[in-house]
């Protein structure tokens, strides 16, 4: 398969940093997946942990697998399925990424968000990013959806940014700024809807910071996580937001807290990957209905 679209990787950057995907190659894999399907989505969803239902609700679907895609990672962790959902939302076409890379999983931070420059140059000016995430906040219960405001990029504070190495014009500048890196007119049309939708009770508007993993975190990790502003803690997302911000994409982010960090030496509950798949079951029907309407009722970029 690797062979269909005559792709040769170039070196990368001279100092052995940052991504040895070009432009060119990453258009030759745009290209590529545009002949796999009929729809020319111009929003894309990264579906989290346990949150890939929501492809599959998607009408008129087309599925292409990531191993199927020359040159494309391939996913490792339970509750990804690996492949790229293509339909429609309405009358919007939409692609669905069900199953994200993440650090832990070995994967560099600009490996991890390769897919968006993908979206970007398949012609997607909207992403929408999901993941499943620990509740650092103490007011916060495990089935809470929380709206992404800001995002704290732990890795990224420590080099380990999706844009460190050369820096590509094309996709945007060297020094992009972060400040309003989730659309704040989504944000609000998001609560619209959800108050709308009865979801107020359990609707939040947090702060999320993401880790390496792939352990989870230490009771002094966590309130030292919490008195930084951290409501909401998980091991992906940020080197999504950040290219896609970079390459000037709109971008709406969502959490399901499907644990409670416990920050209590005397508490001896402990955090696992098989809770985390349970809780997206639990509350998914509601995060996808929520992202259906959004996305219907959005207005186009
Ligand atoms: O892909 P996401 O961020 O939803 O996955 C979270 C973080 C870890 O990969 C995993 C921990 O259970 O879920
Ligand atoms: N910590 C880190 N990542 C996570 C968690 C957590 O508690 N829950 C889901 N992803």
């Amino acid at each position: 398969m690797n062979g269909v679209v005559g792709l040769t990787i170039s070196t990368g950057s001279v100092r052995g940093l940052g991504s040895s995907y070009s432009y060119e190659d990453l258009d030759k894999i745009a290209q590529y997946v545009l002949t796999c399907t009929k729809q020319r989505p111009k929003i894309a969803i990264i579906c989290g942990s346990g949150l890939g239902g929501l492809a599959e609700t998607l009408s008129e679907k087309e599925c292409l697998a990531y191993k199927d895609i020359p040159n494309f990672p391939v996913s490792t962790v339970p509750g990804h399925a690996g492949r790229l959902v293509f339909g429609k939302i309405g009358d919007k076409s939409v692609m669905c990424m069900q199953g994200r890379f993440h650090m832990y999983e070995g994967y560099p931070a600009w490996k991890c968000a390769m897919p968006v420059r993908v979206m970007k140059l398949m012609g997607v000016n909207t992403l929408f990013v999901t993941n499943a995430a620990g509740g650092v906040n103490p007011d916060y219960h495990v089935g809470d959806l929380m709206l992404i405001k800001d995002h704290i990029n732990m890795p990224g504070m420590a080099s380990n940014n999706p844009l460190v190495g050369d820096n590509d014009e094309r996709f945007g500048v060297r020094f992009p700024a972060m400040t309003e890196a989730y659309d704040k007119k989504l944000r609000k049309l998001a609560h619209e809807i959800a108050n709308n939708l009865g979801f107020g009770d359990f609707l939040r508007d947090g702060v999320y910071t993401m880790l390496g993993g792939p352990s989870f975190e230490t009771i002094a990790e966590l309130r030292y996580l919490r008195l930084i502003g951290t409501d909401a803690i998980g091991m992906s997302t940020c080197p999504e937001v950040v290219t896609a911000r970079h390459c000037g994409m709109r971008v709406f982010g969502m959490s399901l807290i499907t644990n409670v960090c416990v920050m209590d030496y005397e508490d001896d509950r402990v955090p696992n990957h098989e809770e985390v798949l349970e809780t997206g079951k639990m509350r998914a029907g509601d995060m996808e209905l929520l992202i259906r309407r959004l996305v219907s009722e959005m207005e186009d970029e």
